[in-house]
């Protein structure tokens, strides 16, 4: 992800802790500078890396003295890095949480460009997909084309839309498309509004004026992230204007001076909620400080990689599969499940990030829409399906493959390459129940080759290059079995979730806890 070159500026000098020859005052001073050096490259404000300097050394030289030799540097150094870089980002504030079944009202407020009607759609599919009421409401009259790109964004998300293009007064159009969905019982209502230069009052006239109309239960601030420190004096500006309650910082997918720009939100005391990673839909992660500091530093973060599988993978869906898996069938339609899970855990390049010494970047852009984009016409596919095709473990004959070729708008050798992908799968799930035998996987922990072989296996070969080959895979195994964060969290769930994440279909198979075992001899 972006400010990964901050990130791996700071894993880098962690690692040279773990093969110094020396470990004293000097080296001490000279990693502290290092880490000091990124930080402010990255844009952090300097009282900030202050504080955490001295914070650092105070902490290991505490250590030092109680044990007289410098020991565990490496990891009290992280753990003082994470904590002090966690604590910028810690505000006092908590952000407003939507209840069910009541109507709330989110305005979104922001400068011009920032990315905010690109951010409302993003927020509104985000709870979208979790199952919630949802709709947006254009008071940008400003902006030539603003009504009309939200209009269609909110069509691509299939979300209830309100605007009037006729309309000048953006007051005027904010009360009705309030009131409207109200009415209709929507239970969020983003209302997007103008943005404009920072100089114009005007444009903080108007958002007071739609403020007191609409009178909304949380006031989001889009900022853009890549202007570094100049973040700092915008969202002052905001928050004077109107009460902020929370941000959300925009395109922090390529660019190195976002750390700029999370010290100067902190220093507003509004609380981040997401941040925006890309310019399509599903490009925005949901805003945690301690793990985004833990990704930004390389060091994953599984609990997040848990809960977004898990959060991916509807409860009855999970109970299902398993049922059906544990009768030794695998069909078209847990496929189906499985594929959905996959598009509904969102960016491939934010999950990737979680896992430990891995980073978003390990996935070209490109490829990971390629990837997704394959994935949705498997679905449409999947979708022309009759019930009986979808619960039959019988392969489909070339009439039916015609048919949903049509039906879908793909072409026979599509649908013969779906047929293929789900034969491959369905195998693979036929090995991996074999797996769940104890003798078979004492045997593969004692053969990792053999383990690999069924890992490698297991995962699309498409999917499989674009995550670096198997080597890469095992790495990234291996990582997961020396995480910090793994305690408590059963190897099975781990294997699982990785499998699920990179679509290998069903569950069961490989028990995580050999792999685990494995990692942390
Ligand atoms: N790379 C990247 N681009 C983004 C992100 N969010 C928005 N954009 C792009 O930023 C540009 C401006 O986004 P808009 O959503 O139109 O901006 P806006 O703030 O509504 O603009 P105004 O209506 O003029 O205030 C568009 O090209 C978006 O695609 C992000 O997180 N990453």
């Amino acid at each position: 992800m972006v400010l990964a070159d901050l990130g791996s500026k700071l894993s880098q000098t962690l690692k040279k802790i773990t093969s110094a020859s020396k470990i004293d005052d000097v080296f001490l001073t000279e990693v502290l500078n290092e880490i000091t050096m990124a930080l402010l490259s990255a844009d952090v404000k300097f009282e900030h890396v202050a504080r955490l300097t001295t914070s650092v050394r105070t902490q290991v030289t505490l250590f030092m003295k109680k044990e007289g030799k410098y020991t565990n540097m490496k990891k009290i150094i992280r753990q003082t890095v994470v904590e002090e870089l966690t604590n910028i980002l810690n505000t006092e504030k908590t952000p407003y949480e939507f209840k069910r079944g009541k109507s709330q009202v989110v305005m979104f407020v922001g400068l011009q460009g920032a990315g905010k009607t690109t951010t409302t759609t993003k927020f509104a599919y985000h709870y979208i997909r979790k199952g919630w009421k949802v709709a947006l409401v254009c008071c940008d009259t400003w902006r030539a084309g603003a009504f009309d790109q939200l209009q269609q964004n909110a069509a691509k998300i299939r979300c209830a839309f309100y605007g009037n293009p006729k309309e000048k007064n953006p007051v005027t159009i904010a009360s009705e498309g309030v009131e409207i969905f109200k009415q209709e019982k929507y239970e969020i209502i983003i209302v997007d509004t103008s943005g404009r230069h920072m100089q114009e009052d005007k444009l903080f006239e108007e958002m007071k004026e739609i403020n007191e109309a609409i009178d909304p239960e949380e006031n989001v601030f889009v900022m853009d992230g890549s202007i570094g420190q100049a973040c700092y004096d915008q969202a002052l500006a905001f928050r004077s204007a109107v009460n902020v309650g929370s941000v959300i910082i925009t395109k922090l997918d390529g660019h190195a001076k976002g750390g700029g720009a999370l010290s100067a939100v902190a220093a507003t005391d509004s609380p981040i909620i997401f941040l925006g990673v890309g310019e399509t839909f599903d490009d925005l992660e949901p805003f945690e400080p301690k793990s985004f500091i833990k990704r930004l530093l390389g060091l994953g973060d599984i609990s997040s990689l848990f809960k977004t599988v898990s959060d991916a993978i509807p409860k009855e869906k999970q109970t299902e599969l398993a049922k059906t898996l544990k009768e030794g069938k695998f069909t078209l339609r847990n496929m189906k499940d499985q594929f959905q899970s996959v598009l509904n855990m969102g960016s491939l390049g934010t999950v990737m990030s979680m896992i430990p010494g891995m980073n978003s970047n390990m996935i070209p852009k490109g490829k990971e829409k390629e990837a997704s984009a394959r994935i949705k016409k498997f679905l449409y596919m999947m979708d022309s399906m009759t019930e009986a095709e979808l619960d039959s473990l019988k392969p489909l004959n070339p009439s039916r493959i015609r048919r949903i070729a049509r039906g879908s708008g793909t072409s026979i050798s599509e649908v013969s390459q779906l047929i293929e992908e789900y034969k491959r799968f369905s195998k693979m799930v036929g090995k991996m129940s074999n797996m769940q035998d104890p003798k078979a996987m004492a045997e593969m922990q004692r053969d990792p080759k053999k383990m690999m072989q069924n890992l490698s296996g297991a995962v699309d070969p498409r999917m499989l290059k674009q995550l670096g080959g198997a080597g890469n895979l095992m790495n990234m195994m291996k990582g997961l079995g020396n995480m910090e964060g793994m305690e408590g969290m059963e190897g099975m769930e781990g294997m699982e979730g990785m499998m699920n994440m990179l679509g290998r279909g069903g569950r069961g198979g490989m028990r995580g806890r050999g792999m685990r075992g494995r990692g942390r001899r």
